[in-house]
């Protein structure tokens, strides 16, 4: 019993649905999405367990395309270094780009709420609560979703479906059954469990603010994001088995003994380790591709639902973000051949998707091992040097990934593993900062650029 027959049906109304909204509706689309959750600006129940997120260009070049880039940086905390914290407590840092660089910390629930409001506001856009899609037909684009409140059903048909239901996507389920679809999910025998540092007084940070912090461990590690509030969110990235692992700490003194020998410096910043370590669901780590990502003119998955990736660099959303920007001059340039337009997205995307899921497993390496090791911190600032040397060739992968919205993902890969080819033949000629300028280090650097490296 067909409802209603909006423009643009989307299923999902978490950070990328949200927006992928605004911009169907600044097309003319009359949009509805349906959301599992309830709103999450009237209920309790925060915005999910990462409670903050690192912004960084891709995702700012799409929230600039529909104004709130301003808002919302008005609200986000810079961080324009990674600050590593050893065992005994002594720090060491590392820039993520030139002076005036940095990813931002933003509220993953405050820039979803946000992005809720915006749509709400729009007349084109209307947005319907508990209502979890358990049903696709896609013979007659018919949608079924289920109110677990009321306990009632409703069927919805639509002309065109966009599933932004995120990495476990019920829209993607259904494609799953057509043929040729290719699928896979990979999950790493690592778990991540949410924890607090407190405010300091006066809603002071007692860390220091403008910085990522990472308590590199060797086969696992801690990391820290500043909120607000003066507080910070941990993320402890932890195999499920093994010696060090969760099911090896399993009551309050285990916890308490492991982290006090692991992370001395942290432990007394957490005054609700015990509470967080015990009451918080440990989260599963999974990639996700698939393809295709469109069936016909009538169903399109974007975000998480196309490409979940590990959250190691910090990119999934903006690549959720980037997708929005894509179909949006896919929309300008092609008005509403949708048939193109999701064949033309889904080319442009995928191997741009498969790039940003092989950095990111590549980063939990460097992040969790790599940054403890001085002669890695070493590289990064020859790097920095020869970016400066050669400002067009050589920018580096972090800067590519990171603040150069134009460059693809799967470019600033090609163009990683080229530069980390270099640096293995450079490297063992330098042990400080002023061996760069040794004559057998410069000849093997202008060798190897000449040999045509441009990005
Ligand atoms: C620990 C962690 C840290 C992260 N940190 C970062 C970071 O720093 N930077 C970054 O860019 N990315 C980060 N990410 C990735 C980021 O969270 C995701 O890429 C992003 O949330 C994807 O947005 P989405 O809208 O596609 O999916 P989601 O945010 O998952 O939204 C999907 C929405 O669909 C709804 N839904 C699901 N199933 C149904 C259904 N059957 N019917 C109706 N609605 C449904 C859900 O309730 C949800 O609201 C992190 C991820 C994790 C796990
Ligand atoms: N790439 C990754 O490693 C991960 C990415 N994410 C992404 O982070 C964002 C928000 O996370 P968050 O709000 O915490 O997401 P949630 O974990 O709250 O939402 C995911 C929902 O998917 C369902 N689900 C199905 N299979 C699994 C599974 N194996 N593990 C966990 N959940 C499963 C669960 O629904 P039910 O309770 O009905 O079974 C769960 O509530 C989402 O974008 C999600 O896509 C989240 C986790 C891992
Ligand atoms: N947001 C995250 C969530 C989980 C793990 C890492 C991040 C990062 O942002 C890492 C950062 N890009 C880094 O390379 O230091």
């Amino acid at each position: 019993m067909p409802e209603s027959n909006p423009n643009a049906t989307i299923v999902g109304a978490g950070l990328v649905g949200s927006l992928l909204a605004l911009y169907l509706a600044k097309k003319g689309n009359k949009v509805t999405i349906f959301e599992r959750r309830p709103d999450m600006r009237k209920a309790d129940i925060g915005g999910g367990r990462s409670i903050n997120l690192a912004l960084s260009d891709r995702g700012w070049r799409a929230l600039e395309g529909i104004g709130i880039g301003d808002d919302i940086r008005k609200v986000g905390i810079p961080m324009d270094k990674r600050i590593m914290h050893d065992v005994k407590g002594n720090l060491t840092s590392q820039p993520y780009g030139k002076e005036g660089q940095a990813i931002y910390s933003v509220s993953r629930g405050g820039l979803n709420m946000k992005l809720m409001d915006l749509a709400e506001e729009n007349p084109n856009i209307s947005l319907q609560f508990n209502q979890q899609l358990t049903n696709l037909d896609l013979k007659t684009n018919t949608l079924e979703f289920h109110n677990p409140q009321t306990n009632q059903d409703t069927w919805v048909q639509a002309e065109r479906i966009f599933g932004a239901d995120g990495a476990f996507s019920a829209v993607r389920n259904t494609l799953q059954k057509t043929e040729r679809f290719e699928y896979s999910q990979s999950f790493l025998e690592y778990g991540y469990k949410e924890l607090t540092i407190a405010p300091g007084e006066n809603g002071t940070w007692q860390l220091e603010k403008n910085a990522l912090h990472i308590w590199p461990r060797g086969q696992y590690m801690m990391i820290a994001l500043p909120n607000l509030d003066g507080s910070f969110t941990c993320t402890m990235f932890f195999p499920y088995e093994g010696e060090h692992s969760f099911s090896a700490l399993k009551t309050e003194a285990d916890v308490t003994r492991f982290f006090g020998e692991v992370f001395p410096d942290a432990v007394p910043l957490m005054p609700t380790l015990l509470e967080d370590y015990f009451g918080n669901p440990t989260g599963t780590l999974v990639t996700v591709k698939c393809f295709p990502w469109t069936f016909e003119d009538k169903v399109a998955l974007i975000g998480d639902a196309a490409h979940a990736v590990v959250p190691f660099y910090g990119q999934g959303m903006n690549a959720g973000f980037e997708d929005c920007t894509v179909l949006n001059q896919l929309m300008e340039a092609h008005g509403n051949d949708w048939e193109t337009i999701f064949k033309a997205f889904e080319k442009s995307r995928k191997p741009n998707a498969d790039a940003i899921a092989d950095l990111a497993v590549m980063n939990f390496v460097e992040m969790r091992d790599k940054v403890a090791d001085p002669q890695f911190l070493l590289q990064k600032k020859i790097e920095a040097k020869i970016n400066a040397m050669y400002p067009e060739q050589w920018i580096p992968l972090y800067t590519m990934v990171t603040f150069s919205p134009d460059i693809p993902y799967a470019k600033a890969l090609k163009n990683g593993r080229k530069q980390e080819r270099i640096m293995k033949k450079l490297m063992p000629y330098i042990q400080t900062e002023a061996d760069f300028e040794k004559p057998e280090v410069q000849e093997i650097l202008q060798q190897k650029m000449a040999e045509k490296f441009s990005v």
